[in-house]
């Protein structure tokens, strides 16, 4: 199918299915398109082939940053969902994304060690409360001269205060709030 008839596709369905679940774990809180639009751009203009995501869901944000990359680039993504990480599975086959999809499956501190490389863009969107417990990690998962942006930075501000305090602590980052769609938090990694 074509990209733009499955992104309008599965724009709807998150719409139609967040709205009709009152179970969280159900729902897919997908990113904005506006989000989408401005990950695929920093992608693009950084020149990025590898991304870690935490936080597939039914693999809307996914398919934006894989269909930003170039041929050979890959887009390792973390869910713990298994009925999500199927969905988003038969999403990337319908979008002709799946060439440059590794679905890494449990929840992201068990499965932070299995990301096998350096990553040139990380994108967090998923439980915001382990963002400090993993952020030695995903830091140092980044490459010197990477870019980290994470989603719901100002929709559920309160809840980043403590892992953006642990940012403003390390010398080598810089961060920008960026107003677009669910708020979005870029950090820069410097040279140490
Ligand atoms: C906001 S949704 C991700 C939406 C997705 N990025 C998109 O825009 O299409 C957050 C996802 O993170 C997953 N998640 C939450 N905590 C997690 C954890 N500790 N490890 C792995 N996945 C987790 C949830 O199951 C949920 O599917």
């Amino acid at each position: 199918m074509e990209f733009h008839r499955v992104m309008e596709d599965l724009e709807l369905l998150g719409i139609q299915n967040d709205l009709a679940q009152s179970d969280k774990s159900k729902k897919y809180l997908n990113i904005t398109r506006d989000t989408g639009e401005f990950l695929s751009v920093l992608i693009k203009a950084t020149s990025a082939r590898r991304i870690l995501e935490v936080g597939t869901s039914n693999g809307y944000s996914t398919i934006w940053l894989a269909s930003a990359l170039p041929e050979d680039g890959k887009v390792y993504t973390i869910e713990a969902n298994f009925e999500k990480i199927e969905e988003a599975s038969l999403n990337f086959n319908k979008s002709h994304t799946s060439s440059k999809v590794i679905q890494l499956a449990g929840d992201v501190v068990e499965v932070l060690p299995d990301v096998p490389e350096s990553m040139d863009f990380i994108f967090l969107d998923a439980d915001r409360k382990t963002y400090v417990s993993i952020a030695e990690d995903i830091f140092t998962l980044l490459k010197t001269g990477g870019l980290l942006v994470c989603d719901n930075a100002i929709s559920h501000a309160d809840e980043l205060a403590d892992f953006r305090t642990w940012i403003s602590s390390q010398q080598h980052l810089s961060s920008s709030l960026v107003p677009l769609g669910k708020g979005e938090l870029l950090v820069y990694k410097g040279e140490k």
